[in-house]
């Protein structure tokens, strides 16, 4: 089994779009419309997606533009060689810094936490593994 994508409904596919892109670095991988059953799906990720990388699927239902997230959903985490210097490149691109890069309550994992323009929290992991021509 493969861990292909994880799924997000958004109230404004462009704005999650455009924060996944110009952000957050993903490219854009495909859109599809599903006018019967009234959703837009767009799929995004790192190094071109499956199979290689997961990717988040972008759900938006016509016509709906906010959604309640309740106490369950925690975040999605995203491997980054420099924390520090990721948050840097974020907060430049727009984005915002929720939980700033520091090591992990009680570790040493150095970590941070942004935040999606519907909400979602987003961790960013220090992982040297993942520099770039790495993944
Ligand atoms: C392409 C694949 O990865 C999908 O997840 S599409 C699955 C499809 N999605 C939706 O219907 C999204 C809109 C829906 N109103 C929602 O908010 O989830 C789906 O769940 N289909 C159900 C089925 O039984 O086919
Ligand atoms: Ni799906």
């Amino acid at each position: 089994m493969k861990f292909l994508h994880t799924m997000l409904r958004v109230g404004d596919l462009q704005r999650a779009i455009d924060f996944y892109t110009q952000v957050l670095g993903m490219q854009l991988l495909r859109r599809s419309e599903n006018p019967e059953y009234k959703y837009s799906l767009a799929f995004l990720g790192f190094a071109g997606g499956n199979p290689g990388q997961a990717e988040i699927e972008l759900t938006w239902n016509w016509g709906v533009h906010d959604y309640e997230h309740g106490n369950a959903y925690g975040h999605i985490a995203l491997g980054v060689p420099d924390v520090y210097a990721a948050c840097e490149k974020i907060q430049a691109a727009g984005g915002k810094v929720t939980r700033a890069a520091g090591p992990v309550r009680g570790g040493r994992t150095v970590i941070a936490f942004v935040v999606d323009p519907d909400g979602y929290q987003i961790e960013l992991v220090e992982r040297a593994e993942t520099a770039a021509g790495q993944n």
